[in-house]
């Protein structure tokens, strides 16, 4: 094959290159990288697996989204080889380095960055630079033989097959490379039945057994590109813990609230910024939160006269505060909830067996109300444990608690979650951990003195 024909189709979504800037200049991270989700997209010749992987890619415009082209890790051709490419197979496995795509993958799953060759279609060899692209949320890896390795599917979260009638393809590649690219329409002919055809056959077909998913009619599938959507979203939205527990809410890391982690968590941000970013992302908490309510439908008529079938949300409800901090959350949930009733309680002390309950003022009827818990920070749980059995303690059934919280330790969510399965965790994102004086790692520092301007600085 003349690869002159191939758009080189590394990093299309530009949001990558800001990945790429971002992630080299951060130093010290000390997060456990989440996996990013990897898909295989194969098929045959012109079957439409780039506008598959285009509308995918489409869908997840809040996400940092790679697509990698199996095309880039092709051997390069010697010079002799480069006289007589019209003899040259590029549709066999060993056109392929594998074991440089594999290597890539693994790095890639481990969280680090990985420099991908710049295949040049024109002279059939490696460029240089190489092109670095670091891990993302969703790696697409798109290729003829993507599935043909056990090892690389291995590494697959899921595995898509792109389905197409041969005719149909036959017909798109021609009118691809002959007309659109004006490539002599018998080397096409002859290229596709001495080589396309017959790999296809012998090694792209028989990995139609190994996807997850068969796409026939490529990107034109719609009903299969919005389930496959659908299908990442579910599993991106699910960290490790969330699949131990069932009642822990952790909202869609979108690039805003991304964004809004980033500010409050940098050291160098202001006091005025961190309250500013705090507030904005505590009203998105609040109002996830507030969508765990139980609600009845209600049919309401319009001024157009039709009838909207809509839901109305339980009004026995009121707000918990843990002192300082949960205080910065009261007004988000005073915005939301017009006239809620809003309880405080203290609890003091410091590590992990220390924290007492000093005060409690909450509505004498708390127990037939439901209840959210505002604390900003969970860390060893201490505090958390205290005040969700003092609410037990007043007759608040259990899952009549919604704990609205914005970053989580998993020390504490494994403290909180086991103690009271029923209740519902709300959070805006799981840190990595706690460090030696149990503070949260990466963490925000102490949220009360940042917001309330009490540190030392
Ligand atoms: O899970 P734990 O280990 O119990 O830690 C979490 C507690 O720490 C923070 O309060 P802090 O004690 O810093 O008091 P403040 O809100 O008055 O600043 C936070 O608001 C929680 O209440
Ligand atoms: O890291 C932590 C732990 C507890 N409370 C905070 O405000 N930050």
């Amino acid at each position: 094959m003349n690869n002159s024909e191939k758009d080189v189709t590394l990093l299309l979504n530009q949001n990558i290159k800001d990945n790429v800037l971002l992630q080299s200049n951060a130093s010290n991270v000390t997060s456990t990288p989440k996996q990013p989700f990897f898909i295989g997209v194969a098929g045959g010749t012109a079957s439409g697996k780039t506008s598959v992987c285009n509308k995918i890619n489409n869908h997840f415009r809040d996400q940092h989204v790679v697509l990698i082209n199996q095309d880039s890790f092709y051997y390069s051709l010697n010079d002799n080889m480069v006289q007589k490419v019209h003899e040259y197979n590029f549709d066999h496995p060993d056109a392929f380095d594998t074991e440089l795509m594999l290597s890539s993958m693994e790095k890639l799953k481990l969280g680090q960055a990985v420099t991908i060759p710049n295949y040049d279609f024109n002279r059939h060899k490696r460029a240089e630079p190489g092109c670095k692209v670091n891990p993302a949320d969703i790696i697409v890896f798109e290729g003829i033989l993507v599935l043909h390795d056990s090892r690389v599917r291995d590494l697959l979260n899921m595995k898509i097959f792109v389905d197409e009638d041969s005719d149909v393809r036959l017909a798109r590649r021609i009118q691809r490379l002959a007309i659109e690219r004006g490539r002599n329409i018998q080397n096409v002919l002859d290229q596709y039945s001495r080589f396309v055809k017959l790999s296809f056959e012998e090694f792209v077909l028989p990995t139609k057994k190994y996807a997850d998913i068969i796409i026939p009619g490529g990107g034109d599938n719609e009903v299969a590109i919005d389930l496959i959507v659908q299908n990442i979203r579910m599993k991106l939205g699910q960290h490790d813990l969330c699949k131990i527990y069932p009642n822990i809410f952790v909202m869609l890391a979108t690039f805003q609230i991304k964004g809004m982690h980033t500010l409050i968590r940098d050291v160098r941000t202001t006091k005025h910024d961190f309250v500013f970013y705090s507030d904005r992302l505590i009203r998105l908490v609040v109002e996830h939160g507030l969508g765990h309510l139980p609600f009845t439908e209600k049919q309401v008529k319009t001024p157009t006269g039709c009838v909207y079938p809509g839901v109305i949300f339980c009004s026995r409800l009121c707000g918990v505060s843990v002192i300082r901090s949960g205080e910065s959350m009261e007004n988000a949930l005073r915005a939301c909830c017009k006239g809620i009733k809003i309880g405080k309680i203290l609890i003091h002390g410091q590590g992990t067996n220390g924290r007492q309950l000093i005060y409690e003022k909450l509505p004498k009827d708390i127990a037939s109300r439901h209840v959210l818990l505002l604390d900003p920070v969970l860390a060893t749980g201490n505090s958390a444990v205290k005040a969700i059995s003092l609410l037990v303690k007043k007759g608040v059934p259990e899952s009549n608690i919604i704990f609205l919280n914005l970053i989580a330790a998993p020390q504490g969510i494994h403290e909180v979650c086991k103690r009271f399965p029923m209740m519902k965790l709300v959070t805006s994102e799981i840190d990595a951990s706690l460090n030696e004086n149990s503070r949260v790692i990466p963490g925000l520092g102490e949220f009360g003195d940042r917001y309330f301007a009490t540190d030392d600085d």
